[in-house]
């Protein structure tokens, strides 16, 4: 005969194993035993409120898991978060997945092979979490996020937030970089819609391929890594999180396509801010805050303005110098409206942004535009010399190392007593109907820059003789 303990033994073992089973049913799948119970339910009771009720109270004697909704709208308005979890969602490893669903939704870009599973599984600091994307009957899109209640604090204090932040940063560098530019306020509607206008930039220059001296392209480089890394940094000093550059050297000589591969390395829009469609001080200001975050703000050939030079006269430095006083004239975009612009309202509005003006004459700019702290770095895009012609020449003619070549030798001589802008270098190394010849490209650069050196010399003497004349 079995004894009492043995039995009570093995209803407790059989109990154990039970649990066991049932805790690690529920585990894999947390929803799918709330989803059985409700249809056997329902089939037994056909009546969805009395099932639900049941169902709910089984679950919650039996489960340990805890939901929450992320619906598409909240009260009419877009829920961030939502999106943000869906990309978060779909660039959870997709080779991993045995569901997935093919778009070309432009057909000059590739074809992009996403998850396509309503139910994805994701793990957190040990904590297992499941997603699941729900169409309600009234359509509304939401994604249910069920974990156990232990990791209740982990899930909601850190993994949410991390998720949330994790599908910006992957949207955020995922999209198609903007040119923005600045209509006539004419064009403007009631609520200042329609003030800018943007296109899909794309724009192939990247730092790789811009010809300048190495090392101050990587000082470029790592500036602009340290700025956009910078959140806590500049919170920490107290500093609006923004930084101006100032892009000087004559025509040529790669300021524009500088600005292209900064927007490119850093994936922010270009605003290319058009002065002369701007009537006034306020109109500037109300397109400034209207500008987006991580952004560049791009005002080129800023001495070229009428109504910036206008200002270069000593009252209106006199009234600079006395701190940003305000415009007397306002039919006009002034320097110190500008000037205000930058280290006022632009300081207290909007994150992460970059100015840039470009310039060929660094000489005639107001000295209050380029002092230090309102344009952090003064970047010479200088004539070509032999480091940047190399990088040319890597570009267009796929020549590497030849520093030993005899028509490379030539031209680093040539290069040392000419000036010639990256752009005529190029220009000349060009290949006719996409068939290198790299001789050909090479001597007809050498041709270039002989003329060019004749000429120059030839403009030096004429310089001489008329000084002569002068004091003559
Ligand atoms: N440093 C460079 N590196 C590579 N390509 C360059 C460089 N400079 C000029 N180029 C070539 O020359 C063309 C004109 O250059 P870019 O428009 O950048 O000159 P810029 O300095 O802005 O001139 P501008 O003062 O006239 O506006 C570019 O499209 C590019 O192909
Ligand atoms: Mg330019």
């Amino acid at each position: 005969m079995m004894m009492m303990g043995d039995t009570f033994g093995t209803i407790g073992s059989s109990l154990a194993s039970l649990f066991f089973i049932w805790a690690t049913v529920q585990q894999i799948f947390p929803n799918h035993f709330k989803i059985a119970i409700k249809e056997f339910l329902l089939s037994s009771f056909h009546q969805l409120g009395f099932a639900q009720r049941v169902s709910d109270y089984f679950t919650n004697i039996f489960s340990p898991y805890v939901d929450i909704n992320f619906p598409e709208s909240d009260e009419y308005r877009f829920n961030h978060a939502f999106s943000a979890i869906e990309t978060y969602l779909e660039s959870k490893a997709t080779n991993k997945s045995k569901h997935l669903k093919g778009s070309q939704v432009k057909e000059n870009k590739d074809l992009v092979l996403k998850r396509d599973e309503a139910k994805i599984r994701d793990e957190y600091k040990g904590a297992n979490v499941w997603w699941e994307f729900v169409t309600a009957s009234d359509q509304e899109r939401s994604f249910k996020l069920t974990f156990h209640h232990r990791a209740r604090s982990l899930i909601t204090d850190s993994y949410v937030p991390y998720v949330v932040e994790e599908g910006k940063l992957i949207k955020a560098k995922k999209q198609q970089t903007r040119l923005v530019t600045n209509n006539p306020s004419s064009q403007w509607g009631v609520f200042s819609q329609n003030m800018w206008r943007s296109i899909e930039f794309e724009h192939p220059a990247s730092f790789e391929t811009l010809a300048m001296d190495p090392e101050k392209k990587e000082e470029i480089m790592s500036d602009l890594t340290a700025f956009t890394n910078g959140k806590d940094y500049y919170k920490k000093i107290g500093k609006a999180w923004k930084r101006g550059y100032l892009l000087y050297g004559p025509p040529g000589t790669g300021k524009s396509t500088m600005i292209s591969a900064m927007a490119n390395f850093l994936n922010y829009n270009i605003y290319d801010l058009e002065l002369t469609a701007i009537k006034n001080n306020s109109e500037l200001r109300k397109l400034l805050t209207a500008t987006s975050s991580k952004s560049i703000v791009v005002i080129e050939d800023i001495d070229c303005s009428v109504d910036l030079t206008r200002n270069r006269n000593k009252k209106e430095r006199n009234s600079l110098e006395r701190n940003g006083e305000q415009d007397k004239d306002e039919s006009s975009v002034t320097l110190s409206g500008l000037l205000n612009f930058i280290d006022g309202i632009w300081s207290a509005c909007g994150q992460e942004r970059i100015v840039v003006f470009t310039t060929n004459h660094l000489e005639n700019l107001d000295p209050a535009l380029i002092r230090r702290g309102r344009m952090d770095m003064h970047i010479e895009l200088s004539y070509c010399t032999y480091e940047a012609f190399k990088i040319l020449a890597k570009n267009y003619l796929d020549l590497n190392d030849h520093d030993d070549d005899p028509l490379f030798k030539k031209i680093k001589s040539l290069l040392k007593e000419t000036k010639i802008s990256p752009a005529d270098v190029a220009e000349n190394l060009m290949t006719r109907n996409h068939k290198i010849d790299v001789d050909g490209s090479l001597n007809s650069l050498i041709k270039a820059l002989e003329e060019k050196k004749s000429s120059q010399s030839q403009h030096d003497e004429d310089k001489k003789k008329n000084k002569f004349r002068l004091f003559g």
